[in-house]
């Protein structure tokens, strides 16, 4: 089965965040689904520039929103990539999204509705030689591919769109409308049309055969007012079509028996190890060097990570004897808050304000515990990177946090199934208390052993995912009348 995947980053060429991860992921563990997965990505100069002169030209389109474009296609790191190059568009360097200031670019519109139409204009067959049997799009910026797909008056084949975070839903003033290229009529409550708005997300919610998102609590959650961010009504009454599909990860990317970006090596038989990474994640952070446990965070730091609540108990963390280690960039408050935490516990918090890949394996390798206390968490990569590590995670029970980690609560200990500790709600007091759980869980050095070898024994791997994935597009390709 040939698979068609639109995504606005793809891990190892460009990458904010989890949703490259999973771009760059799932096509490798499809493959042995018999699934055949080409990726259509922008060319950013990121992506230009890794590609180099691997790439060719296999069509132009010639008025993409005004624009003339190449795509490309390029094989990288294991994947199938096909490259939409258009200079005007995507030839621009740092964030995919953001201008150097940090806001959105104003034409994102414009962007990544170019790459939703190429994408349909190649489920339409325009790669001769080549034709999707289903179109696979990720998040918002690819969302109005099955928008295009359903307008076309080409046959329409399968979509799916993944939500992996929902807050995220390219809703723009409805002058735009008219330069996307649909029908009149799209502009309705069956298309894009969104409380007196034009949402990319909703459209292609509203059009894909099916969707899914990335842990079936949150499939759940989202039907929900709490978090469904507006469109709860809308996944609510597709609910039929809609399914949570858990992450996993790339185990050979993430293997501390291999990875050669971490200071020793070490595996769930011989985790000792781990000793020296620990070493070096205190020298870098600059933390005392004593037995106390160090807990971690390796996130963007934001408001839906739950990153201000951190902040309000990083003395409490102190003052129960725990070091903190913070990678992490976002809010330019929330920055603040950490590098003063810094100053003001030298030796006991350290901080780095930065987007650093390999420093976040040191991070997972060397640090106990790490905290993710988001408010929503659609999956979550972090828990899953530290169940690999041994490094305990600390989780809101949220989304895909609920689902990946097991809570040491007393019955989970007796028959050695924790892998981590849960809290809930996301508030202080109650992050507070989990960190006093974790610190005591720590204390007895035979239980803590015990937790890190049952979160290096779990299976974090993409198999049993891409295995659902793969069930879900052969039942949507059964839907499809054939001659
Ligand atoms: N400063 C830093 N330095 C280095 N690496 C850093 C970093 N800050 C973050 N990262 C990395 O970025 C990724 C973050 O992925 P997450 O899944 O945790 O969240 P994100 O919100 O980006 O993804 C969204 O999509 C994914 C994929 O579906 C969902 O799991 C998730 O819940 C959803 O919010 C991880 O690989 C992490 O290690």
């Amino acid at each position: 089965m040939k698979v068609l995947s639109v995504a606005s980053e793809i891990y190892p060429l460009i990458k904010t965040g989890g949703l490259a991860d999973v771009a760059g992921a799932l096509p490798l563990a499809l493959a042995a689904y018999g699934i055949h997965t080409r990726t259509l990505i922008p060319g950013y100069p990121a992506v230009m520039k890794a590609i180099g002169d691997k790439a060719e030209k296999v069509i132009t389109l010639y008025d993409l929103f005004g624009e003339q474009a190449n795509v490309l296609e390029a094989r990288h790191d294991g994947l199938d990539l096909l490259i939409l190059d258009a200079p005007a568009l995507f030839n621009r360097f740092g964030n995919p999204y953001n201008a150097p200031h940090g806001e959105g670019y104003s034409d994102n519109w414009r962007r990544f509705g170019a790459l939703s139409k190429a994408a349909a204009d190649i489920a339409a067959s325009a790669i001769p030689g080549w034709e999707p049997d289903l179109v696979h799009a990720h998040d918002w910026q690819a969302a109005l591919t099955p928008v295009y797909m359903r307008f076309a008056p080409t046959p329409e084949k399968p979509s799916i769109l993944t939500i992996h975070n929902i807050a995220f839903q390219g809703n723009f003033d409805t002058g735009i409308f008219p330069w996307l290229g649909l029908p009149d009529h799209a502009l309705a409550v069956d298309g894009v049309e969104y409380y007196g708005k034009v949402s990319f997300l909703k459209g292609g919610l509203q059009t894909a055969w099916a969707v899914t998102t990335v842990s079936p609590t949150y499939a759940r959650e989202i039907q929900t007012p709490q978090y469904g961010m507006g469109l709860e009504g809308l996944i609510s009454a597709r609910a039929h079509t809609v399914h949570g599909i858990v992450n996993g990860i790339d185990t050979d990317v993430w293997d501390p028996a291999t990875d050669d970006t971490i200071v020793s090596r070490y595996s769930a038989h011989k985790p000792k190890g781990r000793v020296e990474n620990r070493q070096a994640v205190g020298e870098t952070f600059g933390l005392d060097n004593d037995d106390s446990p160090i807990f971690s965070v390796v996130s963007r730091l934001t408001w839906q990570k739950g990153m201000d609540i951190l902040a309000a108990v990083v003395g409490d963390l102190v003052a129960m004897g725990g070091k903190l280690v913070v990678l992490g960039s976002g809010e330019p408050g929330l920055e603040e808050a950490f590098r003063n935490a810094a100053r003001y516990y030298p030796g006991r918090v350290g901080t780095i304000i930065g987007y650093d890949e390999k420093l976040s394996h040191m991070v997972q390798a060397g640090a106990d515990a790490i905290l993710v206390p988001s408010r929503f968490e659609p999956c979550g990569l972090t828990q899953l990177y530290a169940l690999r590590y041994g490094c305990i995670p600390v989780v809101a029970r949220t989304g895909g946090l609920a689902d990946t980690v097991i809570d040491a609560n007393p019955a989970a200990l007796a028959v050695n199934a924790a892998t981590g500790v849960q809290f809930s709600p996301v508030e202080p007091w109650s992050l507070s208390h989990a960190i006093r759980r974790t610190i005591n869980l720590y204390d007895d050095k035979k239980t803590w052993l015990a937790m890190q070898k049952q979160g290096m024994k779990s299976d974090v791997s993409w198999k049993a995912s891409a295995g659902l994935y793969a069930d879900l597009y052969k039942q949507l390709d059964l839907m499809v009348s054939k001659p």
